[in-house]
Parts: C-alpha cells; sequence; structure tokens
C-alpha cells in the first residue's frame, strides 16, 4: 500500500475509532478511576480544518489575555489560529507542548505517536492520564486537546512515523515539532522538513538536562548542518536507562511551543540561529549558544545535496528507534541462565555467588536478597573482591545480574578475559525475573 492510501486510510479510521475511543475510555475510567470521578469528555467527530479571516466572540473572549499583548494581538491571534502543526511523539516533550499549543488557539494540531500510555509516562508526560493507561498515546492526546480546548482541530495518526509515511503526513503542516526520543527519527523529521520545506522546532530531555534549536528556518541551519554523521549507537542513552525528572522535557516541550509561537507570529525570523542548553541541577540553569549557519556541503541542505529522498535512516544510524529496552545477545547460551532456571537453582539452596551489578541508585530499589553489589563501572577494579566472596562460598559459580540482562553479559566477558570461566549472566535480568519468576518483585 502506498503511503499516502496509508494516510487516508488512517484519517477515516481517526473518525469510524472515535467511538471505539469513547467506549475504551468510559471502561478505563470506570476500571481505574474513583467511582466518583466525572465521565471523560467525548472527542467530536472530525470537521474540516478551515481558515477564517477574523477572529469571533468567543476566541475574543477565550484569548484576550495574549490579544492584550502587542507582540501578540489580533493579527497573531489570527496566525495560530490558521496555523497547522505536527507533533511527533506524545511523550515528555510532546505532551506540554500540544497541550500548550491547543491551549493557545493554534488552529491545527496532528500528533504521530505509534506508542500506548504507560503508568511509567505518567511521572512527565502530563497529556495522558491514570484513565487511559493503554489507550494509543496520540488518541489520549487528541482527547486530551479536545478537553482543553474543542475549537482545536486535532488529528491523531498512531503509528510510527518513518520513510513511508513522513512526506505526506508533514506535508499536511506549517510547522513540525521533533519531541522524539531517538537518532533515526531526529534524522528522518530533519530530511523530512528540508525536503518540504518546513519549519523544525527540536528539542531532547535527558536526567537532568535538555537542549532546544529551530532548524531550517529563515535561511538557518538543518540537524545535519550541525550533526552530520550520526552518533555512536553505543553512545546514546534513553530515559528509561537514565532516567529524568519529569519537569525537564515539561520545560523544553513548553519552550518549543513557545518557538512555535514566535514562528508563526514571525518573531522568530528576526533572531540569530541559537541552541539553547539546559540544566536543571546548574547554575545558571539556562544557557544560549549561538549556532553555525547553514553549511553549503550539508547532505541535505546544501548546494549540492545528496540526499534528494527520504532514507534508510535505521541503517544510516546503525539503531532502531525503539522504545522498548535493548536486550544484546553477547554471549553464547551455554554462558547464560534463564530467570526461571536461576530461580529452581536458588530455591534448591544451591550454593552460588550472586553479584549484581547495577548502578547504587538502582540497587537501592530492590534486589535479590543474598547479592554481592558490585557496580558495572567498578567491576574491573572489584574483581578482587569478587574472588574473595567466591572464596567464601567454597568457590562455586558466580551469576551475574543486572536490570536487563546486559551490562551483566559484559561483566561475564570481563571475568572471562580474567581467567575466571565458570561465570554466567541471567537473561533479561531483573526485569524479567520481575516477569517470568516473581511479579511482586519491583519492576522499573
Ligand atoms: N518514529 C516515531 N514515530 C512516532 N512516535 C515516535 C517515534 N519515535 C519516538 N516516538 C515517540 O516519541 C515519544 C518520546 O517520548 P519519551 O521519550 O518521553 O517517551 P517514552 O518512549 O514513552 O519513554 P520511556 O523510555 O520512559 O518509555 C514516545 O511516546 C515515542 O513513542
Amino acid at each position: 500500500m502506498s503511503a499516502q492510501s496509508d494516510v487516508e486510510r488512517l484519517a477515516a479510521e481517526n473518525a469510524a475509532l472515535q467511538t471505539r475511543i469513547q467506549a475504551l475510555t468510559k471502561e478505563n475510567s470506570r476500571l481505574k478511576a474513583p467511582q466518583t470521578s466525572p465521565p471523560l469528555p467525548d472527542p467530536s467527530p472530525l470537521t474540516a480544518f478551515t481558515q477564517v479571516e477574523s477572529l469571533n466572540n468567543p476566541e475574543i473572549a477565550r484569548y484576550s489575555r495574549q490579544l492584550l499583548l502587542p507582540e501578540v494581538g489580533v493579527q497573531g491571534q489570527l496566525s495560530l489560529r490558521n496555523a497547522s502543526v505536527l507533533v511527533v511523539g506524545a511523550g515528555g516533550l510532546g505532551s506540554p507542548c500540544i497541550l500548550y499549543l491547543a491551549a493557545m488557539g493554534v488552529g491545527k494540531i496532528g500528533v504521530i505517536d505509534h506508542d500506548t500510555v504507560e503508568i511509567s509516562n505518567l511521572q512527565r508526560q502530563v497529556i495522558h492520564s491514570e484513565s487511559r493507561a493503554g489507550l494509543s498515546k496520540a488518541r489520549s492526546a487528541r482527547l486530551a486537546v479536545h478537553e482543553l480546548n474543542s475549537d482545536c482541530h486535532c488529528i491523531a495518526y498512531d503509528l510510527v512515523f518513518d520513510y513511508t509515511v513522513a512526506l505526506s503526513v508533514a506535508a499536511e503542516y506549517d510547522v513540525v515539532v521533533d519531541a522524539t526520543d531517538n537518532v533515526p527519527t531526529r534524522y528522518l523529521v530533519n530530511d523530512t522538513c528540508v525536503l518540504l520545506g518546513k519549519p523544525l522546532v527540536s528539542a531532547s530531555a535527558l536526567k537532568l538536562d535538555g537542549q532546544l534549536t529551530v532548524y531550517n528556518y529563515a535561511g538557518g541551519p538543518c540537524y545535519r548542518c550541525l550533526f552530520p554523521v550520526p552518533p555512536p549507537p553505543e553512545t546514546v542513552t534513553n530515559c528509561s536507562d537514565g532516567g529524568v525528572l519529569g519537569v525537564v522535557p515539561g520545560i523544553l516541550g513548553t519552550l518549543q511551543a513557545l518557538e512555535v509561537v514566535k514562528i508563526l507570529t514571525g518573531v522568530k525570523a528576526k533572531e540569530a540561529p541559537t541552541l539553547l542548553l539546559f540544566s536543571a541541577f546548574s547554575s545558571p540553569t539556562f544557557r544560549s549558544i549561538k549556532i553555525r549557519g547553514k553549511q553549503a556541503h550539508c547532505a541535505v541542505c546544501g548546494t549540492q545535496p545528496t540526499i534528494t529522498e527520504l532514507q534508510d535512516y535505521v541503517a544510516f544510524c546503525g539503531s532502531q528507534p525503539t522504545d522498548g529496552p535493548v536486550h544484546l545477545n553477547l554471549l553464547p547460551a551455554g554462558d547464560r541462565i534463564t530467570c526461571a532456571d536461576y530461580h529452581t537453582l536458588r530455591q534448591t539452596g544451591q550454593p552460588h555467588l550472586l553479584v549484581d551489578v547495577r548502578e547504587p541508585v538502582q540497587y537501592d530499589i530492590c534486589r535479590l536478597p543474598g547479592s554481592l553489589h558490585v557496580p558495572w563501572r567498578d567491576f574491573a577494579q572489584r574483581v578482587p573482591d569478587i574472588l574473595a566472596a567466591r572464596e567464601a562460598v567454597s568457590h562455586q559459580p558466580i551469576y551475574i545480574i543486572c536490570r536487563l540482562g546486559n551490562d551483566s553479559q559484559e561483566a561475564v566477558l570481563h571475568l572471562r578475559e580474567r581467567g575466571v570461566v565458570d561465570a554466567k549472566d541471567i537473561v533479561g535480568g531483573l526485569l524479567e525475573w520481575h516477569q517470568s519468576v516473581d511479579p511482586t518483585f519491583p519492576a522499573y
């Protein structure tokens, strides 16, 4: 099926699925919310987005606090009202961005996200709610937008923004916001915007830090001008591995909404391109760095571009745009033990040494009783401690555990190099332990 017909099918489905979403949403709130909570509002059916020449009285009343600003005024508000913005990703960054765009009166907002709402998202993805856990994030965002501002024409694309749909979806919008969390999508969104001539408001947030830049706007650089080569996959961390303070993407996503407003009202065109850096626990909290302009030799926006159509971004970046945990396979099966087998071994009381190689902050969250804690980053120096502990259990085998079963494999490989042959890693780590052995063991 072609990309275009895929998008058309989705638009049709969007309307048809509203009834289903309503039923699911009501069922969800019945199951999860206190019985006293009011039912969620129903989304209105899709109507065509039309531009207007003047604001009506309800709009004047609704946006009066913005209309009073000379920097916005009637013309600025009309620019928002007649504009369309595509937000790629309805997660930590997308949540506040979409909400503020809708609240401020952007006429049409497209939300594209293939993921579903999880409880662990709610610490920062404030557009979603407990009652919508399990729903598509795009549709959940649409429901929230409708609750906030029913005049906003919000389209939910419950799919992956990939090279098959990128051009046809983004072509429908004036500005694109990259609120995703992975490198392949970042290059894809950039190239899409360059090929379509759309401004791109891009941000990222991780741990306590974030950054924001507007690309491909007013003769400024594109993402590839600054980052022609993707980073090595092993150097990239995501929120589920590194953590993130809820308010950090909240601030960056809100600033993305601000940049959109500045683009739509024309203010942004007068500014030099900058990279805004945010660091929550540092001083100064914000720093703005002037960035180099458009690069003549840029592969996509330069004078002789070599990229003239979308390409395979997973191959280009050498990494998957995955949301779930990444499970590496560094060891042969014989050097690994499944959680189920390790569970049996514990139950039958076979002597062994269990080494937990997670960071202290993770070890504090939960641990299996009787483990020796040796964080992976200190592992090389602490091999003597491990060998000494093993002596105490009469040289019995060593089993190594971590959160996902990746660092534990690295640790086994390291022990092999140091001549320790009877060490195995526990496949899938503590997350798998929670899933297949003990559902009461905490998952994080
Ligand atoms: N190519 C893509 N197409 C559509 N949505 C995307 C794409 N890449 C990333 N996203 C979405 O962007 C959002 C990024 O937000 P964020 O990192 O806060 O969320 P998350 O992936 O839910 O986090 P966690 O790692 O905690 O599960 C996610 O909802 C993700 O599904």
